[in-house]
């Protein structure tokens, strides 16, 4: 059975974000992934992490800004990453040296770069090249640092005009780059809304080994996994079948409050085949 992580943007939010940690351990999660994580210091967060024996799996480079003021101002300014927007390779690389430089102190393996908005009047076919040349940069620098990049399909009904929306247009991405350094953070809640068809997805991309990170949620409230269209169950069983080890986000927005609400995960340990 997947192994799963809290994603602490989304749950728990009833608490101060660094009081999240501490609930999420108390839970029974071993992971985290969230956001953003530079409004605190490194070493603040190392510490949480440490303090209750959590692993930190993932989080985003920051959506634009050349430096920390510009960078923390940004995602509320409606900025989205910028790995696809010409013009904006500065932000682009000291985003992601920022990222890495907080990897590194989190012990994180991975990291998120967001390939941003497609400005009004351009097309994302004149864009791949860019967004390329931006990616392989970027999962240079990590595998240098033995971290990886990740790319994300988003839906544009909760992001419009986002750039990378279906599997495919990841995979291409990955295809021009060429990178063992850069994957895919396949979230299920987006690629059901986009593509539908979740089960034959993951039967097409998990074998390819360019999965790094699954995230789940109900679609289309993006509620607790068992509530909803998609049947989890069902699909991890399927992930589990098909040698998935990597975690699996938590990234919903509890309707039932974040631990009252975890009834669905608790359910999907227990059918847990017995380990030889
Ligand atoms: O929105 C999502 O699904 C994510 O995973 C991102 O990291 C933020 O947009
Ligand atoms: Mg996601």
């Amino acid at each position: 059975m997947p192994q799963f992580a809290a994603n602490l943007s989304l749950m728990y939010t009833e608490l101060p974000f660094l009081d999240r940690f501490e609930a999420a351990a108390r839970d029974g999660f071993e992971a985290v992934e969230y956001l953003f994580p530079y409004a605190w210091e490194p070493a603040a967060l190392a510490a949480r992490l440490r303090a209750h024996g959590l692993r930190q799996v993932l989080f985003n480079a920051p959506p634009a800004g050349l430096d920390r003021a510009a960078m923390a101002g940004a995602w509320d300014a409606g900025e989205r990453g910028t790995a696809a927007l010409p013009g904006r390779e500065a932000e682009f690389r000291a985003g992601v040296l920022e990222a890495l430089r907080y990897a590194e102190a989190l012990d994180c393996p991975r990291i998120h770069v967001m390939a941003g908005i497609l400005p009004s009047g351009q097309e994302r076919e004149a864009l791949k090249g860019l967004c390329a040349g931006n990616l392989r940069w970027a999962a240079e620098q990590a595998g240098a640092r033995g971290r990886e990049v990740l790319i994300e399909p988003i839906n544009l009904r909760d992001m419009p005009r986002y750039f990378v929306n279906r599997q495919d247009h990841a995979h291409e991405l990955l295809d021009a780059v060429d990178s063992p350094h850069l994957k895919v953070q396949m979230d299920l809640y987006h690629c059901q809304i986009v593509e539908g068809d979740v089960a034959t997805k993951l039967r097409r991309y998990l074998p390819t080994g360019r999965v790094a990170h699954i995230q789940v949620a109900g679609v289309p409230e993006r509620h607790e996994p068992d509530r909803g269209e998609l049947y989890y169950p069902y699909l991890f069983e399927l992930i589990d079948a098909l040698g998935y080890a990597g975690w699996v986000g938590c990234e919903y927005r509890p309707a039932a409050g974040t631990s009252a609400g975890l009834g669905w995960r608790d359910r999907a340990l227990a059918a847990r085949p017995a380990q030889a």
